[in-house]
Formats: structure tokens, sequence, C-alpha cells
């Protein structure tokens, strides 16, 4: 505990608790890590290096290990056989069961009702703790700071670190807090806050800085919504993104298959309540955004701070890229937004394929049909979630508006399993990045919110939200 003449923040007691070894000019700092989160596409080469160099897994105990990436989203066929994209799909997923086994890492793997996406399977299986330092080969770790845990991508080779030794080389990041002030008015949420924020920071506003979330419209957001904003961290340039632990965090966690239990458990939310930033507390860079005045928001480049409101009209491009961008997306400068045809649909990824995320889509499909001419794809974040959403029917209200529901896996957002869309086609895709062919060669993805991502799909052209919200509480 600090004193009033030391207020700390988050971040700062985050990092304290876990330095092994204090930053020098010379060299950075040496971090702890409490959960290593390992998939298939970063991990091969890690334990490779580490089975050259006959090296142990320091703490498999604090390594868990998922497929997502590269498994297929479309069930076995006849003869049980998955239909991987690539030889190189199926090796990966293989190579990943051959190391865990031979490593003793506890593996989610395809059948597994435990399986999913990183970010969606740490929190939900209570593995995902405030307090603690995650990491993943993987960018979206950031997604995990929602719980007030400091989370954060490493690289490959640090992959091999962090198995070997369960520690990372760190500098400290300087640290930022962003303040979204005000409440959110109605059918605007977490992903359209991500958008608005990276619009007006820039794709690289956050980079050399944690970012902690304030503010009341972020305190009135869920647990899954905070884990939406954090998972977009990363797409403003930081490496962290994080929110203070509260009631909500507890109540979420609590009597998950991971989390402590009993006196532990009593003894772990004392600890947990300790954590949040205190007042006075000095931040490197203060942001605040304006969350009143966010509307639905969507992207109409390749970066995703080329992001505007839905209902507004495509601007003028200034710089090369930018002509450059709107070339590609064919967004004509002057004309709304809402005039663009859609020809497909993704529901889903780290950013929003949690219950809440399929809830908020499924309201908005319940009696209507996909447009003709658009394919939709719904795809739930985990095997827990698919489940979960299935006890509540609403695959049925996808499958009934000609949507597509499929298996697990992060599918579109990335396209490593085949899940992709056909040249030129515009997608509006609930994920997290717009690059030029992540979703399939010429490709022209504009990220959206599931509300606009289910309103888009059916009318068939980029789609204002808030009408559905207004209609469904009418007839509520
Ligand atoms: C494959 C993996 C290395 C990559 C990442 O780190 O983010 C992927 O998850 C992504 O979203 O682009
Ligand atoms: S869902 Fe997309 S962003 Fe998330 S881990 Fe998978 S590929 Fe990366």
């Amino acid at each position: 505990m600090s004193d009033n003449n030391n207020p700390k923040s988050l971040f700062d007691k985050l990092w304290e608790r876990h330095i092994v070894v204090p930053e020098t000019d010379e060299s950075p700092a040496v971090l702890y890590i409490d959960l290593h989160l390992v998939h298939e596409v970063t991990s091969p080469q890690a334990f490779s290096v580490l089975n050259e160099r006959g090296l142990k897994v320091r703490r498999a105990d604090r390594t868990i290990a998922t497929l997502d990436h590269s498994t297929p989203t479309l069930p076995a066929d006849k003869n049980g056989e998955l239909p991987y994209f690539t030889a190189e799909a199926k090796s990966q997923v293989e190579t990943l069961i051959k190391n865990t086994a031979e490593h003793g890492i506890e593996l989610f793997g395809m059948g597994d009702p435990r399986r999913g996406i990183v970010h969606v399977i740490g929190p939900e299986l209570g593995a995902t703790q405030p307090g603690k330092t995650i990491v993943c080969g993987d960018s979206h770790t950031s997604t995990h700071g929602a719980f007030g845990a400091l989370a954060f991508g490493i690289g490959t080779t640090e992959v091999g670190h962090v198995l070997a030794t369960q520690c990372v080389l760190q500098r400290k990041p300087k640290s930022m807090r962003v303040t979204f002030e005000g409440t959110l008015s109605s059918g605007v949420g977490a992903k359209d806050m991500a958008l608005a924020m990276i619009a007006q920071i820039g794709a690289h506003g956050g980079q050399g800085y944690a970012i902690e979330y304030a503010g009341e419209a972020v305190r009135d957001l869920s647990m899954e919504a905070r884990m939406t904003l954090c998972n977009m961290s990363i797409e403003a340039g930081a490496r962290s993104g994080m929110v203070a632990p509260d009631e909500k965090t507890f109540e979420w966690l609590d009597g998950r298959d991971m989390s402590p239990k009993g006196e532990a458990w009593t003894d772990a939310v004392k600890d947990w309540a300790s954590l949040a930033t205190e007042e006075g507390a000095k931040f490197d860079k203060e942001v605040v955004v304006d969350a009143a005045n966010i509307r639905p928001m969507i992207t109409f480049g390749v970066s995703p701070d080329a992001a505007g409101a839905v209902d507004a009209i495509a601007p003028t491009p200034k710089t090369d890229p930018e002509l450059h961008a709107a070339e590609y997306m064919k967004f004509e400068a002057g004309r709304p937004f809402a005039d663009a045809i859609v020809n497909r649909v993704f529901i889903g990824s780290c950013t929003n394929s949690r219950l809440s995320d399929m809830r908020e889509a499924a309201m908005i499909m319940r009696g209507c049909k996909v447009s003709k001419g658009v394919i939709a794809l719904v795809v739930p974040g985990s095997e827990a979630v698919k489940r979960a959403a299935e006890a509540e029917n609403l695959h049925k209200i996808f499958l009934d508006a000609g949507a597509e529901w499929r298996e697990p896996g992060c599918s579109m957002c990335i396209g490593m399993n085949g899940d992709q869309g056909a040249p030129g086609e515009l997608v509006v895709s609930t994920s997290n990045r717009n690059f030029i062919g992540r979703q399939g060669t010429g490709v022209r993805t504009v990220l959206a919110s599931p509300a606009t991502a289910a309103a888009s799909a059916i009318e068939g052209r980029i789609a204002d939200p808030r009408p559905y919200f207004e209609n469904k509480k009418e007839s509520a």
C-alpha cells in the first residue's frame, strides 16, 4: 500500500509487483509472468528452440494452450476428418498437440469443451485475474487488461524465453490514462468507444504507453465490453490497456474453474480491491474522450484510425496514404457511408465474439432476414460461448435469418483457416484489423460493432443500428 504522498496507478502497482531484476540504463527489467497463454501460430519455433537446447518448460502449471487461428469452423466430415485449409494449418495444430504433450502443458484441443480463441478462454476459465502479468505470443493479449491485469503480446523469441524462464525482459512503458467522460447513448457500445478513441489519438497515438481506461462510461461497461475496449488498445499502438478491477470484475470471476475458492477467494478479492489507481496518481499522458457524443462507428480506410460515424459521409482524402486507402476501399468522398453495398458480414473474433456480442447481434437479427446477396458468418469465440448462445436459442435466430452459425475460432478475423472474403468484396466485420488483404486478397474490411454488423447484414448496406434499438424498445 502506498501513502498519500506517493499515490500510485494500477499500472505502477502491477509493474512493481512483478520486477525480478529492476531496469537500468543498460538493460530492461526482468519481469515475472504469472500466466502464459499459447496458441498454435507463434509457438512452434519457440518450442523448437527449447527442444534444440534441451530446456524444460519452467512452469507448465502457469501455461495454458489452445487452438484457435488455424482451426476450421466447419465440422468434421463423415470420416471424422476436419477440413483444414492448408497442410500448414494442420501441421500447426499437430505441432502444438505434440509440444504441449511433451512438456506437460494443458491444451484445450479440438473437441475440448473449454477450447476457444485464446483471449476469450483465459477470462472465461478464470485464469485471467486482477493483479497478474499475462503474456501470449499474440498482439491482442491486451484484452486481459480488462480485469486489472498487466497483459501484453510478445514475439516468438520471447515466447521461448517465457517457456524456459517464466520471465520476460521489458522496459517500463510510459503511462496514459484515457478518460471517457459522460455516458453512452443507446445503440453505442465498447467497440464504438474504441474506434472513436483510435480515430482521436491515431493508430500510433498509444505507442510506447500502457493505457488505463477510466471514467463513467468505462465503469458502466460490462466485463465483456471492457474486454472489447482493452482488446483494441493495440490498434491505437499501445501494447496494453487496462481497467481497474471492481465489483463487476469480482462478480464475473466468482466460481469460475480457475478462480480462487473459499478463503483464498476472500483474500484475493481483498488484494484485488487494493489495485485501483489512487487519487492524484500521475500519468505521462492524459486523454479525454467525449463518450456522450460517440455515435456508432465504422472504419472507411485500411488502418483502424480511419474511423467515422456510421451516419456520416466519406471524407476527402488529404494525404497520399489516405488517397490510396480511399481508392482501395472505394468510398467516394462526399457520399454517405450508408450508400455502400455490403457483400459479407463477419460477427466474431477476440474483439466481439462473447455471449453479449452474440446477444446484441441476435437482438437485431431476430425476425429479420439477411439481405439477398449477403453472406453472414456468426462465429462464437469459444465452445463455452457457443453452448451458452445455443442454450438461449440465439443460433436459431441467426439460422432463421439466413446467417451461418459456425464452430469457434479466429475465423474471418485473419482468414488463416480459410474463412475469407472474395476479391473486391466489402466485408463488415466485428474484428479489429482492416489491413489490406487481412480477410482475403482484395477484400475491403469495414470494422464495426456487432449491432452495426448485424444491421448491415439485414439491410445489405452499411447500416446505423440505432433504429433497431428504438424499435425493440417499443415492442418490448
Ligand atoms: C497470429 C498472431 C501472431 C497475430 C497477432 O499477434 O495478433 C494474430 O492473432 C492477429 O490478430 O493478427
Ligand atoms: S481473433 Fe483475430 S485478433 Fe484475435 S487472436 Fe484471433 S486472429 Fe488475432
